[in-house]
């Protein structure tokens, strides 16, 4: 299962990468700063451009004066309180947090938004439905203008119906029955005609409503999700979804996948689920066994100058983490050696350039092939002969599907952009090749892809981050540490704003990776008076996760917003302020949840934490128990100092 892919960018500050990156959807940047900026100024270049309107509009709405109003005014003296959000005045500038830092934070996080509000006029078909109208009220009064006269059609009072269940007390009990039947073939009938999304989104809605449960009275245009009263398991579904999450991200995600699989089995792809079903057949097929054996895990002997291996630490003690350390100098030696290469080695390459091997591009992959040469005018035009490298069978097939295949001395290539072939196949096939090497990092020119290696290696330590610190990049093996330490080697020897833009599908590792940046920055850095540290960030981010994060199909804890995470550098080289800017929160998931996905997270941490008594008074003491989110109530406010 698996691969999303990640690519990651970390290149000296522009406008322009990060524009094209916000016009591609949500992102996650990073800025570094040099000591002479106060000031930020880049990040309204992520915050502007953005292809989503209605984002776009939110933030344009949000970020304009609001009009003066008590409330505004209130919002506005609670604003000032409240240190802005700038890059230029980071959460974590000048003092320490207080003692007891969390209802501060929890503002303090907060997008710059609610202050500058304006209030949305909402038009009159979307506002909240009125409670239900009793019976014994005048039906006059409550009947619908669409409804002022009788309707004998069905198909009208169909659209109206919800609205008004209770006049239709005045038809006598045949004519009703006799007017639903005709409803329903009526209904029947329009569905099969047009069938639209919001069918299907109110079609759960339908068969879910308990018995018992009366209509609401919403209109057909506009439904909330939470309007059909919402049963026990419903509730305690969401939960374990949630609950389900640290146990095991990607079983759960497999497990949806899987089902999607099987669905669509049958429906009609479209071209970007075929190619991801492609890309998920090659990631998991066999490694080819022709090619050539992994180098050995051992570590290079260290070697100056700049050609060197940077390698600051030997392994010694045969840990996991010395592992992943000697494969990291292993790998990165065995690429540099490549260049010098043996007599034989030269030998074979010069074998293989004369049999001309190719890929041969199907729909599950791509398959090694040699090109038979055939006598001229022996196939049609635009054919080719081929023979399959694993069966021997032979073919002929079109030009087009063909694409060169680089000598295996290219197989764990470090970097894409050096490949004698640069097609999709070879650049696929370098990338299986390193994976399946526990290699999930690969330049890409000065790019870096990072493959979502859907396990916990132990590529990620205080022992690697060391590894890295001071190298050059051409010194050093692939890695997040690595993008991390160019764009701060950047920083010292330029002096010029430094950016790492995070772009990839959800659950492919975004969120992951700026944790990785972040903590590699912090602590090969440091910061000036210990303003700034992991933890910090940590606590910080756990708070947003619980605003902003919830459960989709594509990752169980996916950042439903955008964030700018911003590190200001002192002349010494040190964090002297961070910031983090939040926009383009889903607020929508709020009243409208995808079917089988879970709304935010701080709801579910609100329920396990409330106590029986504010549960029974809530109605809530059916819910499971405070534990389910393995959070007791006594431990559930951490302080992070
Ligand atoms: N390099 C990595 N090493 C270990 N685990 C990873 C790595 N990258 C991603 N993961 C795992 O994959 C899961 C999804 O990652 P993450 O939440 O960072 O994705 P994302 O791109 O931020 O998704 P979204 O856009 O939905 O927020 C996480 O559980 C994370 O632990």
């Amino acid at each position: 299962m698996v691969s999303p892919q990640l690519l990651l960018s970390g290149t000296p500050h522009t406008r322009s990468p990060l524009a094209e990156a916000c016009q591609r959807g949500r992102v996650l940047a990073l800025f570094l700063t040099p000591p002479y900026q106060n000031s930020c100024p880049h990040i309204s270049a992520v915050t502007s451009p953005s292809t989503n309107r209605f984002s776009a509009r939110s933030i344009k709405t949000e970020n304009e004066p609001a009009p003066k109003s008590p409330e505004n005014e209130a919002a506005l003296s609670r604003a000032k309180s409240v240190p802005a959000l700038d890059p230029g005045r980071g959460l974590f500038r000048g003092k320490s947090p207080s003692p007891d830092p969390s209802p501060l934070a929890t503002t303090r996080v907060r997008s710059p938004s609610p202050k500058s509000r304006t209030p949305v006029k909402v038009p009159e078909r979307f506002k909240s439905p009125e409670p239900p109208q009793s019976s014994t009220r005048n039906p006059e009064r409550v009947r619908s203008p669409h409804l002022a006269d009788p309707v004998h059609n069905g198909s009208a009072s169909e659209t109206n119906g919800t609205l008004n269940g209770n006049d239709d007390m005045e038809y006598s009990d045949d004519q009703n029955s006799t007017r639903k039947k005709v409803v329903k073939v009526v209904r029947r009938v329009v569905r099969k005609v047009l069938p639209s999304d919001e069918d299907e989104y109110q079609k759960p809605q339908e068969t879910a409503k308990p018995e018992g449960t009366k209509s609401t009275t919403l209109s057909r245009g506009f439904s909330f999700k939470h309007d059909t009263v919402k049963t026990e398991d419903d509730i305690s579904r969401d939960i374990k979804q949630v609950k389900q999450r640290p146990v095991s991200m990607f079983v759960n995600t497999g497990a949806v996948k899987a089902a999607e699989v099987k669905k669509q089995e049958e429906a009609p792809l479209s071209p970007t689920e075929e190619a991801q079903r492609r890309l998920m057949r090659i990631f998991n097929a066999p490694l080819h066994t022709d090619l050539p054996k992994p180098v050995p895990v051992q570590a290079p002997e260290p070697r100056g100058g700049v050609q060197g291996f940077c390698s600051r630490v030997t392994c010694q003690t045969g840990s996991v983490e010395d592992e992943q350390i000697a494969l990291l100098q292993s790998s990165h030696a065995a690429a540099d050696r490549s260049q010098v290469k043996t007599e034989e080695q030269i030998a074979a390459e010069k074998d293989w350039y004369g049999s001309e091997k190719v890929w041969l591009v199907h729909k599950d992959g791509f398959s090694l092939a040699t090109v038979v040469k055939t006598e001229a005018g022996a196939l049609p035009e635009g054919k080719v002969k081929i023979r399959l490298e694993h069966d021997g069978s032979i073919l002929d097939v079109d030009e087009d599907d063909i694409e060169k295949a680089n000598p295996p001395s290219f197989d764990r290539s470090e970097d894409l952009a050096s490949l004698l072939y640069l097609n999709e196949s070879s650049v696929m096939n370098c990338l299986r090749q390193r994976y399946g090497g526990n290699l999930i990092h690969t330049y890409a020119g000065p790019n870096t892809v990072v493959i979502n290696p859907l396990s916990m290696p132990s590529m990620y330590s205080e022992k690697v981050m060391h590894m890295f610190k001071g190298c050059r990049r051409e010194d050093m093996a692939p890695h997040i540490y690595s993008v991390a330490q160019r764009a701060y080697r950047n920083l010292l020897t330029t002096r010029q704003d430094q950016s790492i833009v995070l772009l990839g599908k959800s659950g492919s590792g975004k969120t992951t990776n700026t944790q990785h940046l972040v903590q590699y920055l912090v602590s090969i850095a440091g910061s000036t008076g210990k303003i700034f540290s992991a933890e910090k960030w940590q606590a910080v981010y756990t708070i947003l996760e619980a605003f902003g994060n919830s459960s989709t199909s594509m990752n169980s804890n996916a950042s439903r917003f955008s964030h700018v995470v911003s590190l200001d550098f002192d002349q010494a080289g040190q964090v002297s302020s961070a910031s983090i800017q939040t926009m383009l929160l889903e607020k929508l998931r709020v009243s409208r949840r995808p079917e089988s996905e879970s709304t935010f997270n701080v709801f579910y941490f609100l329920l396990s934490g409330a106590d029986s008594s504010l549960r029974t008074e809530l109605h809530l003491n059916h819910l499971a128990e405070n534990s389910t989110f393995g959070i007791l109530p006594q431990t559930k406010v951490q302080v992070h100092k």
